[in-house]
């Protein structure tokens, strides 16, 4: 079975713990954002891997690459599953968090993937215009940092899935993990570019983020259910 993964966009350690103790100690893959991790740290992904969870922790970072590279060797320390940065710092960037966490993962550990961020699912083709100045349609734009990221060593990107049929036709091996999911008629909130679990799958997405559909259901384990179903299906 392909497990989506969870959003655990919680303000806090007891939210988190509220909402993960509805799945009986099952193991499931879950993201944790700034919200969450700038609040409870190391302690939580701690917490989260003792108790079986697969971490992708989105922090997103975006620097000088000497900050990004000396960040990421902290990060490595942590074994998490996944980490990623936004592709829009560039390539040396992107090459110097490569080499952070190849120089943070212990010995005999598998370095946690790494991906990068295209173009958030929150950007529609309207901003990317008027406010980034880029003159390429989404689809093209989402190509060009899947390139550059292809180029530095990066093992996928973040994108809608939406984009992934020409990322998979102009570049092999290489993941993509899709946010902006939604199930059929649940509201899209401040995401642009949504599309279903069941969409997804038919597109081609490795992975898919699920935060509110499954978070703010009035059952999220049904929903989680369904959004599982929908995925494999
Ligand atoms: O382009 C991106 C990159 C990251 N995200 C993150 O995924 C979840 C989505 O949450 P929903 O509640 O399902 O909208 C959230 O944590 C974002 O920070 C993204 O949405 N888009």
């Amino acid at each position: 079975m392909n497990q989506p993964i969870i959003a655990l966009d919680f303000p806090s350690m007891d939210s988190t713990d509220q909402f993960l103790s509805q799945f009986d100690r099952e193991k499931l893959y879950v993201k944790v954002g700034m919200q969450l991790f700038y609040k409870e740290g190391p302690n939580l992904i701690k917490k989260l891997k003792e108790a079986g969870h697969w971490i992708f922790l989105d922090l997103k970072l975006h620097d000088i690459p000497n900050t990004v590279k000396e960040a990421m060797k902290s990060l490595a320390t942590l074994h998490i599953d996944m980490v990623n940065v936004h592709a829009a710092g560039g390539k040396k960037m992107m090459e110097a968090a490569m080499e952070g966490l190849e120089a943070g993962t212990a010995a005999g550990r598998h370095r946690p993937l790494c991906i990068a961020v295209t173009q958030l699912t929150s950007t529609s083709e309207k901003m990317l215009k008027e406010e980034l100045l880029i003159n390429s349609h989404m689809e093209e734009a989402v190509l060009h940092y899947a390139k550059l990221t292809k180029e530095a060593g990066l093992d996928g990107i973040v994108s809608s899935a939406l984009e992934v049929p020409l990322v998979k036709e102009k570049i092999t091996d290489f993941i993509t993990v899709t946010p902006g999911i939604r199930l059929p008629g649940d509201k899209a909130d401040d995401q642009t570019r949504i599309v279903t679990p069941e969409k997804a799958r038919k597109l081609g997405s490795d992975f898919i983020v699920v935060g509110r559909s499954v978070t703010k259901s009035g059952n999220p384990l049904e929903a989680y259910e369904r959004v599982v179903y929908e995925w494999n299906n």
